[in-house]
């Protein structure tokens, strides 16, 4: 804890890839033509990316990346949100930064001049609403740390830090920057762990910081918890790891989502929906809403809610960005 600890400026600062979602509706056997992982998030080069744009019928593109979707979200909520991710200095950075400032996030990390370029998500969407990103992380990967507003990060109640970006040595070295930042100053810090192929990679650092006591809050699917924990089984792989962190956070898909606080466990189903279009986003948005609950003192069971109701609506449309406001949709819906 630092002496003279700053005055609180934003509810969260989130570090994530500054990418553009390119997204279009698409055929399981497509997917198999072109060697698709159904459901998952592969990173590809630009060869790769362009022969599968090459493949794609029209296409919407619309701002993306896992936490900078987060933000939106919790801004949409009424969060005061900051945002750290590269982009580089062409058209679809531009893009980025002009629809999360449009979101009403702060976002002042300077645009990467040359190549590569800004980083885009070519997503093909099923018929059953199921979504499989290939990522082209461009700018993005190449984060430095000195790119990091520590003033920023030290005056946010909370640091958000996507697992995605662990990935990538340059932005892993700021984010662990980051984590000594905010703890010094005595903020909370969240991370998400993004995607199973990342504890794959990474899952050592994550135990580690874990064990350490680096991470307050903790988000993950029931897949990403059973590999960190090495348990299939949901009840025991969440007891072996819901005393490790103060509040942990796992989402179920249509069966819901269940949280963990010092070492009390709540639950909340999700929330009825009659078509589901596009499930692009919704571990973002669920994100979201829980988060801004918590920081707004909510229940943990009122907050899951919130987290089901932002879920929700980010999967009844194309994109993972909210197209409501998500506050008018909360009250109407829980006041
Ligand atoms: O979680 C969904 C997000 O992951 C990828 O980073 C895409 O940009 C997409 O918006």
């Amino acid at each position: 804890m630092s002496d003279t600890p700053s005055e609180v400026r934003y509810d969260v600062l989130a570090i994530g890839n500054a990418l553009v979602d390119v997204l279009a509706h698409s055929r399981d056997e497509v997917l198999q033509d072109l060697g698709l992982v159904r459901g998952g998030m592969t990173l590809v080069d630009t060869a790769r990316a362009e022969e599968l744009y090459a493949h794609m019928g029209p296409t919407a593109q619309i701002s993306g990346g896992s936490a900078a979707n987060t933000l939106a979200g919790m801004a949409s909520l009424g969060a005061r949100c900051a945002f750290i991710g590269q982009v580089a200095d062409d058209p679809l950075g531009e893009v980025f930064a002009h629809d999360i400032r449009a979101a009403d996030i702060a976002f002042d990390t300077p645009a990467r001049p040359g190549q590569p370029p800004t980083g885009r998500c070519l997503i093909f969407v099923t018929p059953d609403a199921q979504r499989t990103m290939n990522t082209f992380l461009g700018a993005s990967q190449f984060l430095p740390a000195d790119a990091l507003d520590l003033e920023t990060i030290a005056a946010s109640a909370v640091l958000y830090l996507e697992g995605y970006l662990w990935d990538p040595e340059e932005p892993r070295a700021a984010m662990r920057k980051a984590i000594s930042t905010a703890r010094d100053a005595g903020r909370k810090v969240a991370f998400t762990m993004s995607d199973a192929f990342v504890i794959d990679r990474h899952g050592d650092d994550f135990r580690d910081l874990i064990a350490q006591g680096q991470i307050d809050i903790l988000f993950a699917n029931e897949v990403e918890l059973a590999a960190l924990t090495g348990i299939a089984d949901f009840d025991a792989a969440l007891a072996s790891l819901q005393d490790k962190v103060p509040v942990l956070v796992v989402t179920r898909g249509a069966h819901g989502a269940v949280a963990v606080t010092d070492g009390h466990r709540v639950e909340v189903p999700a929330e009825p929906i009659e078509r589901v279009v596009d499930t692009t986003g919704a571990g973002d948005l669920f994100a979201a809403g829980f988060l801004f609950g918590h920081v707004r003192g909510r229940s943990p069971t009122e907050s899951l809610r919130l987290g089901a109701i932002c879920a929700r609506e980010v999967i009844s449309h194309f994109g993972a960005r909210p197209e409501v406001c998500l506050s008018t949709l909360v009250e109407e819906k829980v006041g």
